[in-house]
């Protein structure tokens, strides 16, 4: 799927909504869309398959201009697109069977050929025995499997997920996620995932892109992203996931220049294997620095460990140059972020002041 200088404008005084936006989804990628309330996620995917008319731009499906279509051209191009949504838009007079059956009659499948691939799609998404139920007796989850194998029933080529798990408890959320990532295995599905929440980018999706105010901000495998977030947006977004800012508290006691009686503190990004070397044994033996811990998480994102360690390096001094080298010897990235005041000298700068 390609989308080219997508623009969208409802009302000229309010200015674009989507401000010529262009993003490249891998064929069986997972790509998360990521951004606050009001940054154009629902229009942009609405653009996709043309519930919403973009300005200007295009939208191109397996090789097939969506935007330049109407009619009946576009009816039948849209089938390879399938659609889930927050709130599932299931038909409640329907069984979970005859949700399911909807895009099949409006395309015209036989009634035969629907009662042969009924089954199958409800076996994909667990509701095998749910056949005959209605909506009113299934829980969210379900009901979002069921969403999920309407959207499957016409072989899509990509599946546009607008907040699907977003109603939904975080228990249930994993599970949806984790049907959806095993869908994309298995059929070798692309998803196109909007969200709010990185949770869920990171749960499941190998890349992610950030939109803010309509425009895209930043794009890239989601491992990048996480460890590297070019843009506020970005971090503020990851802050309950990678521990990339010190809690405020923290950082509000640090200098941005060093004076005689201060430390410099090192931020440390770990990434990939290195994330497991004996880095601080390393500083603390061979570079004779006195660590003082201040914030750490280490996780895993798209299964490769992450960390990111905040420390007072006492004793840095002049060392700083082979201590940076040291660290991208390993691929690990060092920064200093600023200076602590020592504690004994924070006292006497307190008696002082
Ligand atoms: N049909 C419409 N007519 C006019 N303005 C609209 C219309 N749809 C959306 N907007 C405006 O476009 C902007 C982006 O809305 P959109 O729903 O695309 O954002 P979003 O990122 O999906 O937000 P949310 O997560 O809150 O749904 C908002 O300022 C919204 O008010």
């Amino acid at each position: 799927m390609r989308i080219e200088n997508l623009t969208k404008t409802y009302e000229s005084a309010a200015g674009p909504v989507l401000d010529d936006v262009s993003l490249t989804i891998g064929e069986g990628h997972i790509h998360g869309i990521i951004g606050r309330s009001g940054a154009g996620k629902s229009t942009l995917v609405r653009c996709l398959n043309k519930l919403v008319t973009p300005t200007s731009g295009r939208v191109i499906v397996s090789d097939r201009e969506i935007t330049s279509l109407d009619g009946a051209a576009l009816r039948a191009a849209r089938r390879d697109i399938g659609m889930i949504f927050q709130h599932f838009n299931l038909l409640s007079s329907r069984t979970v069977a005859g949700n399911v059956a909807l895009p099949l009659e409006v395309a015209g499948v036989s009634k035969a050929d629907i009662r042969r691939r009924i089954p199958p799609l409800l076996e994909l998404v667990g509701l095998a025995s749910k056949a005959d139920a209605y909506p009113s007796e299934l829980s969210g989850g379900q009901k979002q499997r069921v969403g999920i194998a309407r959207a499957l029933a016409l072989d899509p080529k990509v599946l546009l997920s607008d907040e699907a798990t977003s109603a939904l408890d975080p228990e249930t959320t994993e599970q949806i996620l984790h049907l959806l990532k095993d869908i994309n295995r298995r059929l070798g599905l692309t998803i196109l995932l909007i969200t709010h929440e990185m949770e869920v980018v990171r749960a499941i999706a190998s890349h992610v892109a950030v939109l803010e105010h309509g425009r895209l901000i930043e794009n890239g495998p989601t491992f990048d992203v996480f460890a590297f977030p070019k843009s506020p947006v970005a971090r503020s977004f990851l802050s309950s996931i990678v521990a990339h800012d010190l809690p405020p508290e923290i950082a509000g006691r640090l200098l941005p220049e060093a004076h005689a009686d201060t430390d410099p503190v090192l931020r440390i990004v770990f990434t990939g294997d290195a994330a497991h070397d004996p880095v601080i044994a390393t500083l603390v033996e061979q570079f004779r620095i006195r660590p003082n811990i201040l914030h750490g998480r280490i996780d895993y994102i798209d299964g490769k460990p992450l960390g990111v360690l905040t420390l007072i390096a006492g004793g840095l001094g002049e060392r700083l140059p082979d201590v940076l080298s040291y660290l991208s010897s390993l691929r690990l990235f060092g920064e200093v972020i600023g200076h602590a005041v020592r504690p004994a000298a924070a006292g006497a700068r307190r008696a002082h002041s």
